[in-house]
């Protein structure tokens, strides 16, 4: 059986681990790396499906947890599943709750069977099982799911992650046994551990045994440090095979991005650049711009002086400012189509550095340019 995606590694870069692949889904071949704009409600913040398109989106995001509770997955299946339902006919990825019953949901109890918790939205007792989430998921339609997971918190004790990871594995494998589509959805197993190398590695090595069609890296960018992060990725990544995508959860800014490239990560998700545009900061060539502050108020230059992007061509600081103190919702989707960009096209030239293998000259341009802390 044709697995629902497939991954080719194109091109290696000469002096890093960093490496040029193709994406083969349903929904279209994409180049990686790639960064996937968050949709967590099955809509990308203040973004039209056709801006995502002109920006050069190819996968994004909705989450299983919240469309779960809300429409239900019902009502997505009933829609002919999530692409008809967002109207959106590029790739699309879900994560499995995972993530969000331990950080949103109230009151949680995790036992072997699943978890226990209260529903953020109205309070009831809900349970979510690795069964439930790969038939939500099912259900939802998206070309790449998650398993559930436990994400610990990265400072746990050594024994409570050497435990989560056990449990987590053994969720793995029952979400396989549970998966209805792996013909048109592919199912990636989730690596925990936290930042033991050992745990790291027993998970690694669980999943890659089960045959996943790709890895997602998780329990990261969970408020440990970048060093942290990267040192974790230094020793996982290579435990992955190099034949399958892999897929760091929640990672999104441009130093982080191009540090985790380098580690051979080809798949990132972040809800950052959308979140922050909310409250009127950009992220731009020269760091962040905060645009709403008032010494813009009189600023008529773009939001970027190195972006070429719609807003960038066509609006100024000021009025930005203006739109999002008025808070005039066209102000956020400005701030949003930016940042958006930004992080896309910071990608685009990742791939073209990674094909010129000069990509640790470019970290260094976009470190000194943006104004990034070196180590
Ligand atoms: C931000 N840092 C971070 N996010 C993380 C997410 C959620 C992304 C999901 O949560 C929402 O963004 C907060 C998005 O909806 C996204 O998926 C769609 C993770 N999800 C799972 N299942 N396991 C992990 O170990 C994990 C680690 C993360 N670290
Ligand atoms: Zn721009």
């Amino acid at each position: 059986m044709e697995p629902a995606v497939k991954y080719t590694l194109l091109k290696k870069e000469k002096h890093t681990g960093a490496r040029l692949g193709l994406l083969e889904t349903p929904h279209g071949t994409f180049e990686t790396p790639m960064f996937m704009p968050v949709g967590t409600e099955a809509s990308v913040k203040n973004m039209a499906p056709e801006d995502l398109d002109k920006i050069g989106a190819s996968i994004i995001l909705a989450n299983t947890y919240h469309l779960w509770l809300r429409p239900g997955e019902d009502i997505v299946q009933e829609a002919g599943g999530l692409h008809k339902f967002m109207n959106w006919d590029k790739g699309i990825l879900t994560d499995s709750g995972g993530f969000q019953v331990f950080s949103l949901a109230n009151t949680r109890d995790i036992t072997e069977a699943g978890v226990h918790f209260k529903n953020h939205l109205n309070g009831r007792r809900e349970f979510l099982s690795p069964e439930k989430a790969i038939k939500i998921e099912n259900y939802l339609g998206p070309d790449i799911m998650m398993s559930l997971d436990e994400c610990p918190p990265f400072f746990e004790s050594y024994d409570y992650i050497k435990k989560s990871v056990a449990r987590t594995s053994r969720w793995a494998e029952r979400g396989l046994e549970a998966h209805r589509n792996p013909d048109w959805q592919a199912l990636f197993g989730i690596v925990q551990g936290a930042g033991f190398e050992d745990l790291r590695k027993q998970s690694a090595q669980d999943l890659v045994s089960m045959d996943f069609p790709g890895y997602s890296i998780g329990g990261l960018s969970v408020g440990e440090s970048k060093d942290e992060m990267n040192r974790v990725l230094d020793f996982t990544t290579p435990m992955l095979p190099e034949n399958k995508p892999r897929y760091l959860m929640g990672v999104g800014t441009a130093d982080s991005l191009i540090d985790g490239v380098i580690r051979g990560i080809d798949m990132f998700d972040c809800v950052l650049p959308t979140r922050i545009a909310r409250n009127g900061t950009c992220m731009t060539s020269h760091g962040r711009l905060v645009v709403k502050n008032a010494k813009y108020a009189r600023d008529f230059s773009p939001l970027d002086d190195n972006c070429d992007c719609y807003v960038c061509r066509n609006y100024s600081r000021a009025y930005i400012r203006h739109l999002i103190n008025a808070n005039e919702l066209f102000g956020t989707h400005l701030t949003s189509y930016h940042n958006l960009y930004f992080l896309l096209n910071l990608m685009k030239g990742v791939r073209q550095a990674i094909r010129d293998d000069n990509l640790l000259e470019f970290r260094e341009h976009v470190f000194e340019d943006y104004g990034f802390n070196q180590e």
